[in-house]
């Protein structure tokens, strides 16, 4: 949730403004459409345009048929019911057009903000995503951007078909008859009054209900990402209960939003309805007198009611206003977050790097604790080519360390160089595209296991992909599915093993060959065989690059050129396998506890990863 979203406060004079500015933004989007929306304006003011003749013609075809009982000559009222006719298709036939044209604007804007939204939240850094739900991001591309969408698509259409109708309807209100309308329209500014008052606490509840729902998905989104923990904890009724109790904030805000909603549609129907009454009687008592003829009563209470229907319309348009308002706060909210990453104005260039990385007297912290740093006084140089295995207990700050070359994060003091340049003076795009990470937990999009290898360069050749497959040891289990390199793999990869998802990874990795290569050695269990492949593999792809390795493994470690040993974020011995052997310290001690429990042979705890990282 983004801090204090929904308790934000504006000040009265800053809320028009504020408006204003969004509809600007919203209007930018759909610059690139003004033919369409031009077209459709012109098909509404047809469309609307012929609407206004008719109530005029009913009125000549009360005075042409029913005040000349007795007349056998039918040629008038054949003529106006013609003409009737005839407008009215072509009414239909413009209308119909104005529905579409301004429909396909209004999909063609939203598909564009979707687009920008998405595109926009790839840009931004891992702080962002780990402050921000999925689920509450997944929300503001869907429910906001579509409550947008109902504005501008059919709301617009209406507005200005509706506006037409309003204008032409008043001014021939007062063609028909000045006084009739003059009480007609004493009306008005209690209806817009009414709608300015009750719309802005729809808009304020409509925030509501959206910012409920988002809270909800976030935790719906997590739950079902997350299905095996929670059926085998058999906590669904606690999941149940956390999504219900989301679900019901949403619902409460929900009616009230429908509350209010109600007592504006009541008073506005009952506003215009009643003035159409007083319209009746005041009318009635004209045409009794025989200032008016019953025809031109007839056609009055037309407009008026056209009027009316518009008016009351007009409020209901306006509500829709101000839940996409509502709405697009939302979105532009998430448009205008920056990545906390800022890019270099003149980006040094790194085209074929050696891949010399270089902290100097590095500190880092998460800016969300006020205590020690997560990592300080890291100083050290790693030359290209040289693979680095990083050891020590769980939380020294290893994943944190090895997210700083990629640029996930910035370090807080100090610099950290690749090929002498800061991290920080070079292109985002350009320093990830040299730099490779295998994680532990290997993440495979759904799709083809082809489309995955390729990922690490799109537009390599099929021969590529495989021979990258065959250098990650994973071409044979490849071709053995029935459908080979195009199996599917499921969501993140769970149609395939561990073992399977890991050397998917490494081709991938292998495929992109970038000159830094960041590893975090699977701890979950694989059978012998299968780890003897990855290992095998994992060999393949360290050689001639920069390789830090979160390490778990012995034969990792041992073969490692170097071994840096994190403590509470420092450095703490750096050295070879031999050389910290032979100095004592923390590493051996972590070394030899390892390698007493394999030597035990306790199946359970032979893994490397219990001792070497995970103590
Ligand atoms: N995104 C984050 N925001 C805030 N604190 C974090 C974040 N990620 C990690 N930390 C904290 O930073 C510290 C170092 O974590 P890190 O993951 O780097 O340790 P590690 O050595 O890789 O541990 P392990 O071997 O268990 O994976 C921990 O105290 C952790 O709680």
């Amino acid at each position: 949730m983004l801090p204090a979203r929904s308790t934000r406060t504006v000040s009265p004079a800053a809320r028009p403004r504020r408006d204003f500015s969004q509809l600007r933004r919203l209007a930018q989007f759909a610059r690139p459409y003004v033919p369409l929306l031009a077209l459709g304006i012109v098909c509404t003011l047809f469309s609307s345009g012929l609407n206004l003749v008719f109530p005029g013609l009913f009125g000549r075809l009360i005075d042409a048929s029913f005040l000349r009982v007795g007349n056998t000559d039918t040629g008038p009222l054949d003529r106006i019911v013609l003409l009737l006719l005839g407008i009215f298709a072509l009414s239909a036939a413009f209308g119909a057009a104005q529905s579409y044209l301004l429909s396909r604007m209004g999909a063609s804007v939203v598909a564009d903000l979707r687009r920008a939204l998405f595109s926009h939240l790839l840009t931004l850094s891992p702080r962002f995503f780990a402050a921000h739900k999925t689920g509450d991001l997944t929300s503001r591309l869907t429910a906001d951007v579509g409550t947008v969408q109902g504005v501008v698509s059919t709301a617009l259409a209406q507005l200005f078909s509706q506006a037409v109708t309003l204008v032409g309807g008043v001014v021939l209100l007062f063609v028909t008859s000045a006084r009739l309308s003059v009480v007609t329209l004493a009306v008005i500014p209690l209806v817009i009054g009414t709608a300015i008052t009750i719309g802005r606490r729809i808009r304020r509840v409509s925030r509501q209900v959206q910012d409920a729902i988002a809270a909800a998905n976030a935790n719906a989104e997590e739950a079902i990402s997350g299905v095996r923990v929670v059926q085998s904890f058999t906590a669904e009724d606690q999941e149940r209960e956390r999504y219900g109790a989301g679900i019901l904030v949403s619902f409460r805000a929900a009616l009230q939003r429908a509350q209010l909603q109600a007592l504006m549609a009541g008073v506005m129907s009952f506003l215009t309805f009643g003035a159409l009454a007083v319209v009746l009687w005041y009318g009635g008592r004209q045409v009794l007198s025989g200032a008016i003829t019953p025809g031109h009563l007839v056609s009055f209470l037309f407009y008026a009611l056209q009027v009316g229907i518009t008016v009351a319309s007009l409020t209901g348009i306006f509500n829709q206003f101000q839940e996409a308002l509502g709405a697009s706060g939302r979105i532009f909210e998430l448009l205008d977050t920056r990545s906390d990453l800022p890019e270099a104005s003149r980006p040094a260039a790194l085209q074929q790097p050696e891949g010399r990385v270089a902290f100097r007297d590095v500190s880092f912290d998460y800016g969300d604790r006020g205590d020690a740093p997560i990592l300080s006084g890291l100083d050290f140089e790693v030359p290209a080519g040289q693979v680095v295995a990083l050891v020590g207990p769980s939380g020294a700050g290893k994943s944190t360390l090895v997210g700083l070359i990629p640029r996930f994060y910035d370090v807080t003091q100090g610099q950290l160089l690749i090929d002498g340049t800061d991290v920080r003076e070079l292109a985002l795009h350009d320093l990830r595209a040299h730099v490779g990470l295998v994680p532990q937990e290997t993440l495979l999009f759904s799709g083809t296991i082809h489309e995955n290898i390729l990922y690490g360069r799109p537009g390599a050749s099929d021969a590529e992909v495989q021979q990258a497959a065959r250098a990650a040891n994973a071409h044979d289990f490849i071709v053995g599915f029935p459908d080979g390199y195009q199996t599917v793999v499921g969501e993140r990869g769970v149609k395939l093993s561990g073992g399977q998802r890991q050397r998917v990874a490494i081709a991938r990795a292998l495929l992109k060959n970038p000159r830094i290569l960041i590893l975090d050695e699977a701890t979950s269990a694989l059978d012998s065989e299968s780890e003897a492949l990855v290992q095998d593999a994992l060999e393949r792809l360290m050689v001639g690059r920069t390789t830090f390795v979160i390490a778990h493994r012995l034969s990792t470690i041992r073969t490692a050129g170097r071994i840096l040993v994190l403590e509470a974020g420092r450095i703490i011995q750096d050295g070879t396998h031999e050389t910290l052997m032979a100095s004592g310290g923390l590493y051996r001690e972590l070394y030899e506890m390892q390698f007493r429990r394999q030597a035990e042979g306790a199946a359970e705890l032979d893994r490397p990863a219990a001792s070497l990282t995970g103590v």
